[in-house]
């Protein structure tokens, strides 16, 4: 390797793949990393924080990871993290292929051991073939050889991090290559911030006006928002379009409060009747995967027409036909339909007919949330939360569980863009904490975690790293004693696989890692501990009883388990 690392001349000053690193993240505007240290990349934290950067120490890796997969779909720069070598890598890999099925933009950079000794695998400390097993979990999977090149291969997973349609980008850096030095003006003259990241795609003006032709002929259209969308952060141009053509939107969970829930054109409360009658659907960021139904089936009822806006062409057509692709970015796209649809008529009666349907759905609804029973269950407590945090429309929720996620996407209410996080695309328990982190890190603001039991308990220890960052952060734990529910029968002599002790007490889990704690058993007691505790401004843990059978098995995806039908033999 000698001849790959210049020799330097007495008296030049050096620089090291350390500092070249630190110097082309910041350069990029990366102040903030979210990680977890030892051995090749301790040094990094110390140096980073030195340099007045934060660097926010996590309990586990993947916990780490979902935080700066969430730092960057709320900032649009990539979230970064840091972990060790092998099992820290492991553990950061699930949040970067999280990272990549939600489209959020994330560099994981992970400590790695030399490639002569991982090739012969000679069996070093931690080692493992990193590069090659991050490749299929993210968009790209670079390792960095040269201390000269650390400028562009920084340069380049920001890139490919943002561009088209974001994800993560793995980086492996050698751990001798941290300490390889070389003259500090060749350093400085190898680092360089890339030009326009994330361009602009335009559609094609034949797509616009194929598109613009099917939705001006449309009876019943309906705009359906992803969390594309919300990410695109073209706020205004998407309220825009939804309020000059008059067309009902829905949202998806994370797309929620991008145009108010309570819009009067929003058709959330009336989502089976809009998605079963609407004749063209236009879907901005958002994908016709699982959580559409594959855009197929009962819940779309008789044919449909799709307009498609997406910056991936490969993902038209990915499960039914679609009449009108529009390729290109959403901004991009979402000013060319209006300038399309500019004096088109507007559906009005479609739209009434959707309001009259919404009201009644939200009358049954306000009757479930404000019905006092023995213990609580998932409708009156929500009902509490909710009346709590309307007075707070700029906190970030976050939001995981069954039950608990299903419940608080239709009860919850968001009035502001990117102020919702949750579960996202696979629908992952665990991203509580670390999302609860980023979100109060990057915005500034109070964050609230409403998180099933068994859901919380992915993360539960990442709660020490909220109170020792004294983070603004209210955890509330909707404790119904189980996955799903706390009421399962014990089988002979064991204890039920999907219930957990009911003498836990998150409170007191609280007060012995510094947080603030409460038990709340009425939704009384519930929203005052939610005001107190967003008035304090402390961390604080809500345990929420509620009544071990009020949920369901897998909340509203019971109909994707598998059940043998030759019965337990
Ligand atoms: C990483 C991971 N493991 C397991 C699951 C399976 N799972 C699990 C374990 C859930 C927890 C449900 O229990 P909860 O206490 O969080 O919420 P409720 O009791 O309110 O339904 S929801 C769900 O899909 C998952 N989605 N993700
Ligand atoms: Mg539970």
């Amino acid at each position: 390797m000698k001849n790959d690392i210049q020799e330097v001349a007495e008296g030049v000053e050096l620089t090291d793949g350390f500092h070249l690193l630190m110097e082309a993240l910041e350069m990029n505007g990366i102040t903030n990393i979210y990680g977890l240290l030892g051995i090749p990349v301790t040094e990094i934290g110390r140096m980073w924080q030195a340099r007045g950067n934060k660097f926010f120490s996590f309990r586990n890796e993947q916990n780490a990871g979902y935080a700066a997969s969430v730092a960057g779909y709320l900032t649009k720069k990539p979230g970064v993290c840091v972990t060790v070598s092998a099992p820290g890598f492991l553990n950061g890999l699930t949040a970067l292929a999280n990272a990549t099925t939600n489209c959020f933009p994330m560099i994981l950079i992970s400590g790695s051991s030399e490639r002569e000794i991982v090739d012969l695998q000679q069996g070093d400390y931690e080692e493992m073939d990193q590069l090659n097993i991050a490749r299929p979990h993210c968009k790209a999977s670079f390792r960095i050889n040269r201390t000269e090149d650390i400028g562009v291969a920084v340069v380049r997973a920001i890139r490919t991090a943002l561009s088209g349609r974001p994800g993560g980008v793995y980086l492996d850096i050698p751990a001798r290559l941290f300490s390889t030095t070389m003259s500090a003006e060749e350093g400085q003259k190898s680092l360089f911030v890339p030009v326009d990241p994330a361009p602009a795609q335009l559609p094609a003006p034949s797509a616009v006006s194929r598109a613009v032709d099917l939705i001006k002929g449309a009876k019943k259209p309906l705009i359906l928002l992803g969390k594309g969308a919300a990410y695109a952060q073209c706020d205004a141009d998407i309220k825009a379009l939804i309020e000059e053509t008059g067309i009902p939107f829905t949202p998806m969970s994370m797309a929620k409060g991008l145009v108010s829930d309570t819009h009067p054109q929003c058709a959330a409360a009336a989502r089976s009747m809009v998605l079963q009658e609407s004749d063209v659907v236009i879907l901005i960021g958002a994908r016709l995967n699982w959580l559409l139904a594959h855009g197929k089936g009962k819940t779309w009822g008789g044919a449909k027409k799709f307009v498609q806006i997406d910056i991936q062409a490969n993902e038209i057509d990915s499960n039914v036909p679609i009449a009108a692709p529009l390729i290109g970015d959403i901004e991009s796209c979402v000013n060319a339909l209006r300038a399309g649809l500019k004096g088109a008529a507007k559906p009005t009666e479609w739209m009434s007919a959707i309001a009259e349907r919404a009201n009644g759905t939200k009358a049954k609804l306000a009757t479930k949330l404000t019905t006092a029973t023995p213990v609580m269950n998932y409708f009156n407590s929500l009902g509490a939360i909710r009346d709590v945090l309307k007075n707070y429309p700029d906190i970030t929720l976050v939001n995981e569980g069954a039950n608990t996620l299903d419940n608080a996407r239709m009860v919850i209410d968001q009035y502001l863009p990117r102020k919702r996080v949750d579960t996202g695309t696979w629908g992952v328990m665990g991203i509580g904490m670390g999302s609860a982190v980023a979100a109060a890190v990057e915005t500034g603001k109070p964050v609230v975690a409403i998180c099933g039991d068994s859901a919380f308990g992915f993360s539960a220890m990442e709660y020490e790293t909220i109170t020792r960052y004294n983070l603004p952060v209210t955890v509330i734990i909707m404790n119904n004693g189980g996955i799903y529910r706390g009421d399962e029968a014990n089988p002979e002599h064991q204890v039920s696989c999907m219930i957990f002790n009911p003498k836990t007490k998150y409170d007191q889990f609280s007060i012995a890692l510094g947080g603030e704690g409460v038990r709340a058993e009425t939704p009384e007691a519930l929203a005052k501990a939610l005001e107190a505790s967003l008035k304090s401004g402390k961390p604080t843990i809500i345990d929420a009883i509620i009544d071990p059978a009020a949920g369901v098995e897998s909340g509203r995806i019971g109909n994707l388990n598998i059940v043998s039908t030759i019965g337990k033999k």
